[in-house]
């Protein structure tokens, strides 16, 4: 693929406007449209890790005429708090941002999550533009509109459906992400292969050495065809009426992970092992085929992706597991696989083959 700009279309739904994913190099250019003539005030929300990439936007944006302030946040989760979310609110009221100024979320998902609540929030909701850093970011949480913050009691429990009004991937800034927070990203990747496009897996398993790097062939390819089928998910179900729920294959076990470690585990890591236990569920409940569910524990091994949590947490994680916002009533509800990119909702299955899937990830 060659290095051009690549755009993708997200439709508008439940009264919300279309707008664009861009992927390509030196996308900031783009900004100023996405602005729009409105604004008089920008804040650029970002990680402590981009200090310099975030003070380098406002500058940029103050000598074209911003009000422009940068407000830096914590690396990760510890950005996706309410006290943060404060924090935040707090700089808007003294810089006095009104409805027309503009919000840019940079860094990784958890700034993207954050900056989009904010803006969900503050005066009900101003526009924002999310940049977002990371592979995770990049392929899923800057785009869709989903927004929120964690609390103690569960993962993204207070959010808003807030689409930006753009986003811009600038491969570029991959080249300076740990190598860690890299291949959790790959998790989504995987997710959106096992879920829709198997060409996803196909590539990475030519060289899943090569996946692990920025520099590696396949990845604006990976990065767009990731986004694509987030984009059609989302084109059609903003508010997770239903199709949406796809999206979360290998959540319900991850979220639950992420918050038994404190959301000190990368979300792409949990999401990993939250997979290979969907894969096993899939298979104990008649659903999926064993290549298939083989073929999880292989391409997420190869990229360098957990597939084992203690197997002493079980009885935490069915707790947490009960706030999953796919559950209804007292029913955990799963996303499995019917086939190879045939995802399906698996309700209320028996906690004995809730608990035998386990046995597979356990250790
Ligand atoms: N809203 C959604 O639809 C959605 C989808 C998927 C995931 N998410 C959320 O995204 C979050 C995970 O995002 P993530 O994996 O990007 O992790 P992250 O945001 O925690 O970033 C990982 C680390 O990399 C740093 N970083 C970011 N970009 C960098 C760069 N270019 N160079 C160097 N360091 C950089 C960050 O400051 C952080 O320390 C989770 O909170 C998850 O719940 C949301
Ligand atoms: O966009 C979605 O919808 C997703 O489920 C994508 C997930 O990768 C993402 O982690 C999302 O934040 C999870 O949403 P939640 O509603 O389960 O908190
Ligand atoms: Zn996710």
């Amino acid at each position: 693929m060659t290095e051009a700009v690549t755009r993708i279309r997200i439709e508008g739904t439940a009264g919300s406007d279309p707008y664009e994913v861009l992927v390509g190099r030196q996308l900031l250019g783009e900004l100023g449209g996405l602005i729009g003539d409105r604004a008089k005030r920008v804040a650029v929300i970002h990680p402590e890790a981009l200090t310099e990439t975030g003070d380098a936007l406002r500058a940029d944006l103050a000598d074209q005429g911003y009000e422009a302030i940068a407000i830096q946040v914590p690396n990760a989760e510890e950005a996706k708090t309410a006290e943060v979310a404060a924090y935040c609110w707090k700089a808007l009221g003294q810089s006095g941002f009104t409805r027309t100024d503009v919000i840019i979320g940079v860094g990784g998902g958890a700034s993207t999550d954050l900056a989009g609540f904010v803006a969900a929030t503050w005066l009900r909701g101003v526009r924002w533009i999310a940049v977002p850093t990371t592979v995770l970011a990049m392929v899923d949480a800057a785009v869709g509109g989903k927004t929120g913050i964690n609390t103690a009691e569960g993962k993204n429990l207070v959010g808003s459906f807030h689409p930006p009004a753009g986003v811009l991937c600038d491969l570029a800034a991959l080249d300076s992400l740990p190598v860690n927070d890299y291949v959790s990203g790959l998790a989504e990747v995987i997710k959106a292969g096992f879920i829709s496009d198997p060409v996803i897996l196909d590539l990475i398993e030519s060289d899943p050495q090569a996946a692990r790097t920025p520099a590696g062939p396949h990845t604006a390819e990976l990065i767009v065809r990731s986004i694509k089928v987030k984009a059609e998910v989302v084109s059609s179900d903003l508010k997770e009426a239903g199709l949406r729920e796809i999206l979360n294959y290998g959540h319900t076990l991850g979220h639950a992970i992420e918050k038994n470690e404190r959301y000190k585990w990368r979300h792409g890591a949990a999401v990993s092992v939250g997979m290979h236990f969907a894969a096993e569920l899939g298979r104990l409940a008649g659903r999926l085929d064993d290549a298939t569910a083989d073929r999880h524990r292989t391409i997420l091994e190869a990229v360098g992706l957990p597939l084992h949590y203690r197997h002493d947490q079980w009885p935490k994680l069915v707790e947490n597991m009960k706030v999953d916002k796919k559950s209804r009533g007292d029913l955990l509800r799963f996303i499995v696989l019917d086939g190879l990119a045939k995802p399906t909702v698996l309700e209320g299955p028996d906690p004995a083959v809730l608990l035998a899937a386990y046995g597979e990830v356990g250790e």
